[in-house]
């Protein structure tokens, strides 16, 4: 019954309230939950998607963006295969934090990870931060790009699909050299990191 032939981790950061939470209850349970609480330290949601002919299985991981949880979560930085960094398109704060949140990501997690900016809320008619300076500051970073709104479902399936089969592209790409019994050392998709250490997001 489990069975599936990738299994890949993939990381949510970003401050409080950006809907990180509202991004992974969408694309895993189909709702927009009402009262959505703070995330306490982290997360974690599975849902199992067909991409490109393949079972893949996703291990969501939803981090908390306050402050004081932030030495439990960049723990889970390290073993992820995709980060997807969230900021809210109609709070400026949120996307002025996003180079503090990089150091961090570029500190813990693998230099191989897939990194995602994701400009959250687009339903909302407040919008603070233009779709071309999410666009630019994702160019500038070698990130991909994607505006979403959990509240109205759109782009969320987009995101996580197009996540997972980046991912199969990768994880095919690496293990081309064991059909010649060849192990490349690229098959490693973690890197070491350590955990304690706080910078000031939020
Ligand atoms: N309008 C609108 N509101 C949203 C959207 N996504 C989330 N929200 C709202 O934003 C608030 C915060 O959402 P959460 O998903 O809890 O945010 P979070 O990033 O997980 O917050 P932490 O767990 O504290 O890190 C809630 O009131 C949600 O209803 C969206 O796409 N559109």
């Amino acid at each position: 019954m489990d069975d599936y032939k990738f299994l890949f981790k993939v990381v949510l950061v970003g401050n409080a309230g950006v809907g990180k939470t509202c991004l992974v209850r969408r694309f895993t349970q189909g709702l927009f939950p009402p009262g959505q609480g703070a995330t306490i330290g982290v997360d974690f949601m599975i849902k199992t998607v067909e991409v490109e002919n393949e079972k893949v299985k996703l291990q969501i991981w939803d981090t908390a963006g306050q402050e004081r949880f932030r030495s439990i979560t960049q723990s889970y930085y390290r073993s992820a295969h995709a980060l997807i960094l969230v900021y809210d398109i109609s709070c400026q704060p949120t996307f002025d934090c996003l180079p503090d949140w990089l150091r961090e990501i570029e500190e813990y997690a693998s230099t191989k990870v897939l990194r995602v900016l994701v400009g959250n809320k687009i339903d909302r008619e407040d919008r603070e931060i233009p779709t071309h300076v999410g666009e630019e500051f994702a160019e500038r970073n070698n990130m991909y790009f994607l505006e979403t709104s959990a509240k109205e479902a759109e782009n969320v399936e987009t995101l996580f699909i197009q996540i997972a089969s980046d991912l199969i592209k990768q994880a095919r790409n690496r293990d081309v050299p064991k059909y010649d019994g060849i192990t490349s050392i690229d098959d490693r998709t973690t890197s070491v990191g350590e955990t304690n250490c706080c910078s000031k997001i939020q």
